[in-house]
């Protein structure tokens, strides 16, 4: 998969670029993750990338003809290696876009090429997104100063989902959260630690029991913190049984 991020900030992505699941994911060659400034493509006089808003009010709008360039640039150089077969999602991080969700992560990465737009200032020309994005996708509710960490939330999610990126043991953590549960308590050594003891399911060895008792710790966990999940989430007659009989206490 290859990657490319459109941002006036690329120095905020080598850290997380070259550390940890992503670095080494590089490094094996299963993701090529590039920043593109696209201050680069500001080919007027001042080499603006922002101007005030037709209209008036206050703040600035980004300008598309940098933004423009910059992804033109972008899918002529993916093209031009002769691997690419499909054309690029260009993905517009925006608080306006789509909820970003572990099933938009998995569609997500099974393409072969994504493009990323971080914005700042008050956001966009809107001829970005109705001539250039195909998606446009928010991390959530809340107001932010750019859309680079956004941008680093959705690599991080979707690059862990490519194959050879995590070892078994970690692909369990996909696993469980795809059930649409809330995890379920982790424990692990001591089994006594200032007195707080590991649960005795979990000591007991019985793996049928233990995978019971963490079952129902994701199902009340669930009930208690995230009931919404539930209506959505696949569950046994007898579990939905359990979380009526639950539900009313
Ligand atoms: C609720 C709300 C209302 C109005 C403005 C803003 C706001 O934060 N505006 C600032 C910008 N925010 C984001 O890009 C952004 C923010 C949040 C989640 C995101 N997921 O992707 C990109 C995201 C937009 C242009 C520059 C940064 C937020």
């Amino acid at each position: 998969m290859r990657i490319d991020v459109l941002t006036l900030f690329p120095e905020m992505f080598v850290g997380v670029f070259g550390a940890s699941i992503l670095g080494k994911a590089r490094d094996k060659g299963i993701v090529s993750l590039n920043t593109v400034n696209f201050r680069d493509f500001a080919n007027n006089k001042h080499n603006t990338v922002d101007d005030m808003p037709y209209g008036g009010g206050g703040g600035m709008v980004l300008k598309a003809e940098p933004i423009f360039g910059a992804a033109e640039h972008v899918v002529a150089e993916h093209s031009a290696s002769g691997t690419s077969d499909k054309p690029p999602r260009i993905i517009l991080m925006c608080p306006q876009g789509e909820p970003l969700t572990q099933r938009k992560a998995q569609e997500l990465s099974a393409e072969s090429h994504l493009i990323f737009v971080c914005g700042h200032y008050e956001g966009y020309d809107e001829r970005i997104r109705e001539f250039l994005v195909t998606d446009e996708l928010s991390i959530g509710d809340y107001v932010l100063t750019g859309g680079e960490l956004p941008a680093m939330v959705v690599i991080d999610t979707v690059v862990r989902l490519l194959p050879g990126v995590l070892g078994n043991e970690q692909s369990a953590v996909t696993d469980s959260f795809s059930d649409g549960l809330l995890e379920y308590p982790h424990y692990t050594r001591p089994a006594e630690f200032r007195g707080w003891k590991v649960p005795d399911a979990l000591l007991s060895g019985h793996h049928a029991e233990i995978e019971k008792w963490r079952r129902r710790q994701s199902l009340q966990r669930t009930l208690e913190r995230r009931p919404e999940l539930l209506e959505v989430a696949e569950l046994t007659a007898e579990e939905r049984r359990w979380l009526e009989e639950n539900k009313i206490k």
